[in-house]
């Protein structure tokens, strides 16, 4: 379903939260929304569902504003829980199904099909506040699920599931994106953004400052970076390729940006002139460097060389191509 969020604003009394965010997320797109803590990603997600009326602007559906008949229709996993404590699981399940209009047996033969999907198979008649934090975890997106959603919009879903749990409800999301569903959710988990989304979202300070498909974003960035494992008594050699930047150093490993125009191989031979390389490879700068640098670059427009502030910074955005 093609979702359109349109110029949207809103203020806590005078703290104003979002400040004319607008996109457009296509139908079996996994899209990622990062920002750091404060942004408004949550804001955003609650105006999306409908629990708060923004200031200005609207969300859209094929070009037609959302209502709450719509709405029945779209799964929402907000980020503080609103499950039933003394409730058993699979009732649980089944009162948010019928919520979102499913008949008693539609709702329990769902129920049982989404609770299998995320592992709480075996805890049917479990009360909801005997389960583990991250069990009730996994129940509060089966109940965001049960109706089989046409939208999904989940607020950290990932935050406090092991790696098994992530890794099921990746392949959960991929496999609805795959049916046509439209699924946006928020993670601090860049690593896990970068290897599921196509698509990310960025705000900060209630703006979207970057937005596009993944692969298309780390390629316009600054390029390639040079990654490193040099045993080198400083950093002097690189002195010899003006804008050459080193981006990171973790333990054996420093990455450096390498200037348009610069042959990485060059760089990668004044390095073994330095010092023993036991290894190296290039690579494309990752989802938490392009964070970074856009959120820099939104604090701070100096920084790429412009004083014009330009919300959405200086890369490709959309699907279609540079805006
Ligand atoms: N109920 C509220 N009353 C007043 N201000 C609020 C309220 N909820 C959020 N805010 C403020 O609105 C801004 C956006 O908050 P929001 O919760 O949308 O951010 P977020 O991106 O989801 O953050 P986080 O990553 O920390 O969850 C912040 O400055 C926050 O302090």
């Amino acid at each position: 379903m093609a979702l359109e969020v349109r110029d949207v604003a809103y203020a806590y009394g005078d703290r104003v939260a979002l400040d004319g965010v607008g996109f457009e997320i296509a139908p079996g797109v996994l899209t990622g929304l990062l920002g750091p803590n404060g942004a408004g990603k949550t804001t955003l997600m609650r105006i999306m569902l409908g629990v708060l009326s923004p200031d200005r602007g609207e969300v859209l559906v094929h070009g037609a504003p959302v209502d709450s008949e719509v709405r029945q229709h779209w799964g929402y996993m907000p980020q503080e829980r609103g499950l039933y404590p003394g409730m058993q699981v699979g009732d649980q399940v089944v009162y948010f199904g019928r919520l979102h209009g499913l008949s008693r047996a539609e709702a329990t033969d769902r129920a049982y099909r989404v609770l299998a999907e995320l592992g709480l198979e075996d805890r049917w008649d479990q009360r909801t506040d005997k389960l583990s934090g991250g069990l009730q975890q996994r129940l509060q997106l089966a109940t965001a699920l049960v109706h089989e959603p046409d939208v999904v919009v989940l607020d950290e879903p990932f935050a406090g599931l092991d790696p098994v749990a992530v890794a099921e409800l990746s392949d959960s999301l991929r496999e609805r994106a795959r049916t046509g569903c439209t699924v946006l959710f928020s993670s601090h988990q860049l690593d896990l953004v970068q290897n599921l989304c196509e698509d990310i979202l960025m705000v900060d300070a209630g703006r979207i400052v970057l937005r596009g498909p993944l692969s298309s974003l780390r390629a316009a960035s600054t390029g390639v970076q040079l990654r490193l494992d040099v045993h080198a008594p400083d950093r002097r050699w690189l002195e010899g390729f003006p804008g050459a930047v080193v981006v990171s150093e973790e333990a054996d490993e420093v990455r450096i940006a390498i200037p348009p125009g610069t042959d990485p191989l060059r760089v990668l031979d004044g390095a073994r002139a330095a010092g023993r390389v036991d290894d190296f490879g290039l690579d494309l700068p990752s989802l938490s460097q392009l964070f970074l640098e856009a959120v820099g670059r939104a604090r701070d427009p100096a920084r790429d060389g412009s004083d014009q502030v330009d919300p959405v910074g200086p890369v490709q955005t959309g699907r279609g191509g540079p805006r």
